[in-house]
């Protein structure tokens, strides 16, 4: 079993560009501003739960793990940079954590390095079973209009989020609601130590509108960049910023690996 994806040839043969959508995502999440970047062969992932793998389903970030590196030596990545955004940002933080051979570097946008306290891992496992009940018992447009309307999506224009409701109603509710769970903030562990002690470059995007995911990008990385007129989903909203910010980060690191 690996994850569905699609891949593009680039016009070098290394390092891969590895990209993982966000919650309620698909592969299809990254295309655009992978686009852009097409000297690098890229590989776009659909998350267990979500778009094509959504018949898979994972119980813990281990099985997550174990699943995405099965799913790259499917594809053939050797050497690959891994380009994550919130919860797919997460699922990333995870993997570079297990020093996986052939990771070049890692890119974040927007994503939670984990929670420290036990409270509020408690309340956040309160909080992500009470979506995935949602998920699972009431009409998508429904759970996503008050999904788009939590604090962290509070730059999203009216027309912005109708957008989003229309989109994610592609999804399976069930399937959602076991991945939400499988990978919940309050089964995450706390990864910014581990972190620390990696030896690949880790960059950290997010949007300029996007307070809570600002204040921890120092905790995840010494490399944060900005991304101006955008809030959580900063690619999908700036996705011009966030191509010259992605070009510039991977001139700047694989200069001498190419
Ligand atoms: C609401 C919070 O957390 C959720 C929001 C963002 C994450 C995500 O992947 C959303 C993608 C999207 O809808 O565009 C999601 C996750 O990391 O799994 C979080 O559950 C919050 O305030 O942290």
């Amino acid at each position: 079993m690996i994850l569905h994806g699609q891949t593009f040839g680039g016009h070098q043969p290394q390092p891969w560009l590895v990209f993982l959508h966000g919650f309620s995502g698909d592969n299809r999440e990254w295309q655009q501003v992978g686009a852009a970047l097409s000297d690098f062969p890229r590989v776009y992932l659909d998350l267990p739960g979500h778009g094509g793998s959504a018949n898979i389903g994972v119980a813990s970030f281990d099985e997550m793990d174990a699943l995405l590196r099965i799913t790259l030596a499917h594809y053939n990545v050797r050497n690959y940079w891994l380009v994550g955004y919130s919860l797919g940002g997460r699922v990333a933080m995870y993997h570079a954590c297990q020093h996986p051979a052939g990771l070049c570097g890692l890119v974040v946008e927007g994503g939670h390095p984990g929670l420290t306290s036990a409270d509020d891992r408690a309340q956040r496992l309160r909080n992500d079973q009470q979506w995935a009940t949602r998920f699972r018992q009431q009409p998508l447009s429904d759970v996503f209009d008050a999904w788009y309307r939590q604090p962290v999506f509070a730059t999203l224009s009216e027309s912005q989020r109708a957008a989003l409701v229309a989109k994610r109603g592609e999804n399976n509710g069930a399937t959602l609601a076991a991945m939400l769970e499988a990978t919940s903030l309050s089964c995450q562990p706390d990864l910014r130590a581990a972190l620390q002690t990696l030896s690949v470059p880790i960059h950290y995007l997010y949007g300029e509108h996007d307070s809570k995911f600002q204040a921890l990008a120092t905790q995840v990385s010494r490399h944060c960049h900005a991304i101006p007129a955008a809030g959580h989903n900063a690619h999908r909203e700036n996705p011009a910023a966030v191509i010259a910010a992605l070009a510039r980060i991977l001139r700047l690191e694989t200069k001498d690996t190419l």
